[in-house]
């Protein structure tokens, strides 16, 4: 793990690091807070939307008062691997910035385009043994961040406490930012895809590990009805009996101003449930 910046904040410590993947193949970015104190802390591992690094979430969404009041971590990795070696797309939902969270298995992805596995090995192994962090994780995200940690928690409930998510992708197969990073990724044969569509797996009860889902939704968001459509989530999770709060929050957008509205909000749901 290779430091590159680290500062004071909340009274906690801020580290900006780069560790090499063996799952990506490439070196990746990432930012861990860690609270006032010795540790070991449970810890929540944020994943943050299309276009953004790790930085995005650390600078923005003003989380780290809440995190350092409960005693919790942060960790908030890059989105994608990146680097001249790496397969890209001009466009901003797909390639470098948009990896989606999941393994790509399609030329020209294949190599590096390896999220899933990044996210679910490496980065866990290597930030709990960098930092004071126990082995207690929640998971939550923004937009194909949110479909990222709704999906990764339905996979892999062993892993993580508790899940939750601002603005998320509910439904990649039925929305046009799902589907274009799909087709590219992963297998022509859309059967396949189901096993990554947040709505379709808690629909055949695969978030039934967890008491509940927090999902806050701006209702000003210029992506709602076209990317997001939170309904899904709700028609899914009726049919399960799986309870899930879905706010409709009045007037937010898609814009980090409303994370940092209802982060703490976030915070608290995964702290209570880490304890
Ligand atoms: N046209 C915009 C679209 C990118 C955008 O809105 N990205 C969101 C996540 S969208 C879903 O995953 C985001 O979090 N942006 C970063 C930020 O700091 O707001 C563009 O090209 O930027």
């Amino acid at each position: 793990m290779e430091i590159r910046a680290q500062h004071r904040v909340h009274g906690g410590t801020l580290t900006y690091a780069q560790h090499q993947s063996a799952a990506t193949g490439t070196p990746m970015r990432l930012s861990v807070f860690t609270p006032p104190g010795e540790g070991p802390f449970p810890y929540l591992i944020w994943l943050s939307g299309l276009t953004c690094t790790e930085d995005n979430f650390t600078t923005k969404a003003g989380a780290y008062g809440a995190a350092a009041q409960h005693r919790v971590a942060i960790v908030a990795p890059d989105t994608s691997p990146r680097g001249e070696c790496v397969a890209d797309d001009p466009a901003y939902d797909l390639g470098q910035g948009a990896g989606f969270y999941i393994d790509a298995t399609q030329a020209p992805w294949t190599p590096h385009f390896k999220m899933e596995s990044y996210i679910t090995r490496d980065l866990i192994t290597t930030v709990e043994a960098a930092f004071p962090l126990a082995p207690k994780r929640s998971i939550f995200g923004h937009s194909m961040g949110g479909h990222g940690a709704l999906t990764l928690a339905m996979k892999y409930p062993e892993l993580f406490k508790s899940v939750s998510a601002f603005a998320p992708i509910s439904s990649p197969t039925r929305c046009s930012w799902g589907e274009k990073a799909f087709t590219a990724y992963l297998d022509p044969n859309r059967d396949t895809w189901r096993a990554h569509d947040a709505a379709l797996l808690i629909e055949v009860g695969r978030a039934n590990s967890f008491d509940d889902i927090l999902v806050d939704q701006g209702t000003g968001d210029q992506f709602l009805e076209n990317q997001l459509r939170p309904e899904l989530l709700e028609q899914a999770a009726a049919k399960a009996g799986q309870k899930l709060t879905l706010r409709r929050q009045e007037g937010y957008d898609h814009s980090y101003f409303f994370m940092a509205s209802f982060v703490a909000d976030h915070v608290a749901f995964h702290a209570a449930r880490l304890a």
